[in-house]
């Protein structure tokens, strides 16, 4: 927790309570359901929370953003964000309903009224939102075809509406595929410990 803090120092009351809650609600639902593996639950706020965050860092989302969070898992990115922007809107989809079980569960016991979560395959995913934002699903490539029927067109960031990524390893090859202009964000830019599997958001304007 006091990594966040040492990050995000401006919280609120009320967002510190909820990210102090995450780490019994986490303990709890994952003992039931496997989110997250299980020898990194003690690591929640460094490897899930203070990493979902990174995607902050790159981008801060203004009032009124509203943000599909694909193959959330256990509602990673999108829970940390959704404390962390009470005034943007969240949509967490998995195709894996148990998971969405969970994160249901850990949003509506955190009092998140920004979150709606819901079973789908993103290729089937309706609707449109300012930015994609997504942890560890697939490669770049496909996943862009899933979800650029979902990107909005109507920008009022720094950054165009797209895609942030939370990505590891060599990606040369992975973004040479891709027609349009990404950009990688090093978290090392952001964070100065060393404790992040995947130490990169790949931005994708769409
Ligand atoms: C490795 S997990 C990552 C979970 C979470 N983003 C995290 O970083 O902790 C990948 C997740 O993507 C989901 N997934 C894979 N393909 C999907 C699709 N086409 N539509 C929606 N969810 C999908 C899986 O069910 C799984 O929960």
């Amino acid at each position: 927790m006091e990594l966040i803090h040492k990050y995000f120092p401006d919280l609120t009351e009320d967002q510190r309570t909820k990210f102090g809650q995450m780490e019994d609600l986490y303990q709890y639902w994952n003992a039931r359901v496997n989110v997250i593996s299980r020898q990194d639950i003690d690591t929640l706020y460094e490897r899930h929370v203070l990493h979902s965050m990174g995607i902050a860092k790159v981008q801060p989302f203004k009032s009124g953003t509203s943000m599909l969070d694909v193959g959330t898992g256990g509602g990673f990115p999108g829970i940390p964000l959704a404390i962390l922007f009470p005034e943007s809107q969240f949509h967490l989809v998995d195709s894996v309903g148990k998971k969405i079980r969970v994160v249901k569960e850990i949003a509506n016991a955190l009092k998140l009224n920004n979150v709606k979560a819901e079973q789908i395959r993103a290729e089937k995913l309706e609707g449109s939102y300012e930015f994609v934002i997504s942890r560890a699903v697939t490669r770049i490539n496909p996943f862009v075809g899933w979800v650029k029927k979902n990107i909005s067109k109507n920008s009022f960031h720094e950054l165009r509406n797209g895609i942030l990524y939370l990505k590891g390893g060599d990606l040369t090859e992975e973004l040479s595929e891709l027609t349009g202009k990404s950009r990688i964000y090093e978290l090392s830019n952001y964070f100065e410990e060393e404790f992040f599997e995947t130490k990169k958001v790949v931005y994708v304007p769409l």
